[in-house]
């Protein structure tokens, strides 16, 4: 069972390895936007990303041909992903392809030495049992179809030179691969975001987006009483919900709508309880236009608490 061989391994190994994040999601449901913020937090010194679709096994001509889509495991070198994220997961070097996703070729393979924190994200980081025993923290982005398919079409006229008609024909295409191999990652999700505006209410557009963070008790989330809901403190709140399989499950819902102020309180609280010596990174909720989200820097604040969190256990 290799999977098994891989959790004892990384439990027992001596020496330092480093503190292994997945962040799972289909294309432009916020996964670089999500990691972006935390490298910049922690500086590159101390955190490695890397990007799984760089396993793509075709390059976009002659994926032209193909009976499937990108999205597909027979499309991706599945099994070199394992056998790299084994490594980095060991805190060894990969020699890691890359897909040029402004040409859509494959091109010169780069070197990549893991650092303190490795964040893995990608379409299909979740996909199979090895590759899921590399984690220490696995995350799922599950944006609403419609706001997805938006933010695909916005980012793919504008950055990757697609008309939006064949960006639309093409999230057609995917369909039925998103729903049998994306999708199902949720399920291997500690935390599940979604970014999503908030139904009953009517904010003006220019809101930023509230999130609501799935919770499962498969990890030990932090503390949160003191900047949870009540008088003073409107940012955010736990509900309890039912996951998919029926089971009750913490749901974290971070208002968009409060005043930056009221926002401001409860990412110094989470910053401060992180006992890092820094100031509050303005890096955190940095959308890539340049505007801010308090609900995306929550939520990269809490991630960073999993990090770390991680990071001291392995050294006490
Ligand atoms: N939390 C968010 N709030 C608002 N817009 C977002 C958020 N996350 C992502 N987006 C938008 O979605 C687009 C796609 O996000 P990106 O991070 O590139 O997705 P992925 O890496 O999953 O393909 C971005 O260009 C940005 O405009
Ligand atoms: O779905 C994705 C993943 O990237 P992201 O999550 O950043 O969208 C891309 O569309 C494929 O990698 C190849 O796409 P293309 O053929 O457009 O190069």
């Amino acid at each position: 069972m290799p999977h098994r061989i891989v959790h004892m391994l990384r439990a027992r190994g001596s020496g330092r390895r480093p503190v292994m994040l997945a962040i799972a999601g289909d294309s432009a449901a916020g996964k670089t936007t999500l990691t972006r913020g935390l490298v910049q937090c922690l500086g590159e010194d101390r955190m490695t990303a890397v990007c799984v679709d760089d396993y793509h096994r075709y390059d976009r001509r002659e994926r032209k041909d193909k009976p499937f889509t990108a999205l597909h495991p027979d499309c991706n070198h599945i099994d070199i992903m394992e056998q790299h994220l084994q490594l980095l997961s060991m805190g060894e070097p990969i020699l890691k392809p890359v897909y040029d996703h402004s040409t859509g070729e494959l091109v010169r393979p780069e070197l990549v030495e893991p650092r303190d924190f490795v964040i893995v994200e990608g379409l299909l980081p979740l996909h199979t049992r090895l590759a899921r025993a590399c984690f220490d923290i696995t995350v799922y982005l599950d944006p609403p179809e419609s706001l997805r398919h938006q933010w695909k079409i916005d980012r793919d006229t504008n950055k990757r030179g697609y008309a939006p008609e064949q960006v639309r024909a093409e999230l057609d295409r995917r369909e039925p691969e998103s729903a049998a191999y994306i999708r199902p990652q949720r399920r291997w999700a500690d935390i599940v975001v979604r970014f999503a505006p908030v139904a009953e209410r009517t904010d003006p557009p220019e809101t930023p987006l509230s999130a609501e963070l799935l919770l499962r008790p498969t990890i030990d989330h932090p503390e949160l009483r003191g900047v949870l809901d009540d008088a003073e403190h409107r940012a955010m709140h736990l509900k309890l919900h039912r996951d998919t399989d029926g089971r009750p499950v913490d749901a974290l819902h971070v208002h968009g709508y409060v005043s930056p102020e009221e926002s401001q309180v409860v990412k110094k609280t989470i910053w401060e309880r992180l006992d890092t010596p820094a100031e509050l990174p303005d890096a955190l909720g940095r959308l890539a236009d340049g505007a801010g989200s308090d609900p995306l820097a929550i939520t990269q604040l809490i991630l960073l608490y999993h990090l770390l969190e991680a990071n001291r256990a392995q050294a006490a």
